[in-house]
């Protein structure tokens, strides 16, 4: 008898542990194939391990239209392709399409649910969004420019001294600034700063176990309550997360000790320790929402004003000079442009959004949205639980809002078009996700296109034939921000009056920023 109750008892075991495990999935698969008649258009096969999904995504939008359905492993995908069906869906209907798939690896065991970038539609997020929108929102960012435009002093200074270094010297802009509203103290150098390496293994963390497809427990969450000493994985992941709490309480306990030596400058952190109490956070909440801005500021802006430099050695000769006739018509020949000449520089705005446009970083639209209810868009199905991806590839190159989309073309934003929402383009995402950070970013992207176009000359590089060097404006990086691979160019002062200009502001700029200086040796 006994030699029958244990085979019995383990195969009961198994196939209990089968369901367990299956039984999501299976409901999941009967949903769908009782609506499969109403679900969006979608090729029959998928395509997997692309190092560059959005290429591939936008030739799906060509070919099935503005949404799109891929069934990828359990989960429902859709696929956005215009601006409009971004805009009705996660705008609109944003009270069901503001979630965020689950990160089983990256957001759940590795950040313990403390990165609110990658956090469910919750009350969590809903504070962590309040605090972020609090230092960020555009009266907060307004009180950065000063650091916006001193560092970007010191960047035009390191472009006319050290131009075949540029793509480090726009690293250094976009960390110095988010390190400096961040935390109060400056960023000398990106290669050696102790801050940006860092937050930089944090991020490497991170997206090495942010891989679709790697770790079954993605695909079966309920592995995820296997204990550790059971499974290599998850005890690596909790590692891991000792490593990211060690730094993110490290950095916060640095500003803790200088706002009690009365040394920090005004700045998110400080803002976050003097709420603390109103927010009723904890000090490891704390520490994670200070970490965010690194992780999602700093690529894009630099990513974004590599772009500009591509864009004026493929394309300059159609749009520098009238940019340069208006800055010297608004600005004149002593001084650089200031926040304050922005808004009368119409021809160098629109410079500034086709660049946002032409090549966005975020080329998936930013992190995936997910659904929280049962949705009907135009007659097709989108089912509760569905991952939502807006690629801004599709989006920004679909030829119906933007004919020839691969040509910079400034003047798209001094014509009267149709286009859902405020900017013309959709670089910072939408709805109750659109980025927190826009303020910041699109001021850092601003200012330095305006201080460029008015202090240099940006052309092609030549050969040591004297022949010019072409570059390849679809030579991006792969990951989830796409960048310029590295392409030589030619940044050289357009005279030597406006050279003094930039040397003779640096020096200025270098003597006000001597207190955040001060401040990065004290980690
Ligand atoms: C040119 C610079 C930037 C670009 C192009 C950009 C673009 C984007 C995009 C497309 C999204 C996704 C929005 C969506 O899901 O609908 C996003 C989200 C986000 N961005 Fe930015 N961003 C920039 C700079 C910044 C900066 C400087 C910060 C720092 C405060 C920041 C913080 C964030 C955060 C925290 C999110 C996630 C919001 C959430 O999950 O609720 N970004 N950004």
């Amino acid at each position: 008898m006994l030699s029958l109750i244990i085979p019995l008892t383990l195969g009961l075991a198994v196939i209990i542990s089968y369901l367990v495990l299956e039984y999501p999935r299976l409901r999941q698969t009967y949903r769908l194939w009782s609506h499969r008649s109403q679900l969006p258009p979608g090729p029959p096969t998928l395509k997997t391990g692309l190092r560059k999904p959005w290429l591939w995504f936008l030739e799906l939008t060509q070919q099935y239209g503005d949404v799109v359905y891929l069934q990828m492993g359990p989960t429902p995908t859709i696929i956005l392709g215009s601006a409009q069906a971004a805009w009705d869906l996660l705008e609109k209907r944003g009270a069901i399409y503001s979630s965020r798939p689950r990160f089983i690896m990256g957001g759940e065991l590795l950040s313990n649910n403390l990165r609110g970038l990658m956090a469910p539609y919750s009350a969590f997020w809903r504070r962590w969004r309040k605090l972020l929108h609090s230092g960020f929102m555009q009266r907060q960012s307004e009180g950065y420019r000063p650091v916006q435009s001193l560092e970007s002093k010191v960047l035009m200074h390191e472009l006319l001294v050290e131009p075949e270094g540029y793509r480090r010297h726009l690293e250094r802009y976009a960390a110095s600034v988010v390190v400096t509203v961040t935390y109060g103290r400056r960023v000398e150098d990106v290669r050696s700063d102790v801050v940006v390496k860092m937050n930089a293994e944090a991020m490497g963390r991170l997206t090495s176990v942010n891989i679709p497809g790697k770790y079954a427990v993605e695909r079966y969450p309920a592995l995820k309550y296997v204990p550790a000493v059971f499974a290599p994985w998850k005890a690596e992941v909790l590692e891991q997360r000792k490593k990211d709490i060690q730094m993110y309480t490290g950095l916060m306990d640095d500003a803790r000790k200088r706002r009690a030596a009365g040394t920090l400058p005004d700045c998110f952190a400080k803002y976050l320790l003097n709420e603390q109490s109103s927010l009723g956070m904890t000090d490891l909440e704390l520490a994670y929402a200070a970490g965010t801005p690194f992780g999602a500021g700093v690529e894009t802006s630099a990513g974004s004003l590599a772009s500009f430099i591509l864009a004026c050695v493929k394309f300059g000769d159609t749009f520098i000079p009238q940019a340069q006739a208006e800055l010297d018509r608004v600005v004149g020949p002593d001084r650089l442009p200031t926040f304050d000449d922005l808004p009368s520089l119409e021809y160098v705005q629109a410079v500034v959004s086709e660049t946002l446009r032409w090549r966005p970083v975020a080329v998936l639209g930013g992190t995936p949205h997910a659904t929280t209810a049962d949705d009907v868009y135009k007659g097709m199905f989108i089912p509760k639980g569905s991952t939502i991806i807006a690629p801004l590839w599709s989006i920004h190159l679909n030829e119906a809002d933007f004919p020839d989309p691969h040509k910079f073309d400034p003047e798209r934003f001094l014509k009267d078009r149709e286009y859902p929402g405020t900017l013309g383009h959709s670089a910072f995402g939408w709805g109750r996700r659109i980025c927190p950070g826009l303020h910041l970013g699109s001021a850092s992207v601003a200012i330095n296109i305006a201080r460029i176009l008015w202090a240099f000359n940006v052309t092609p590089a030549r050969d040591e034939k004297g022949q010019e060097i072409d570059v390849d404006i679809f030579a991006y990086s792969d990951g989830f921000n796409s960048s310029p691979l590295p392409f030589r160019c030619s940044i050289t002062p357009r005279s030597s009056k406006h050279a003094k200009v930039v040397v003779k502001e640096f020096a200025g700029a270098c003597e006000e920023l001597q207190r955040y200086t001060a401040a990065a040796g004290s980690l």
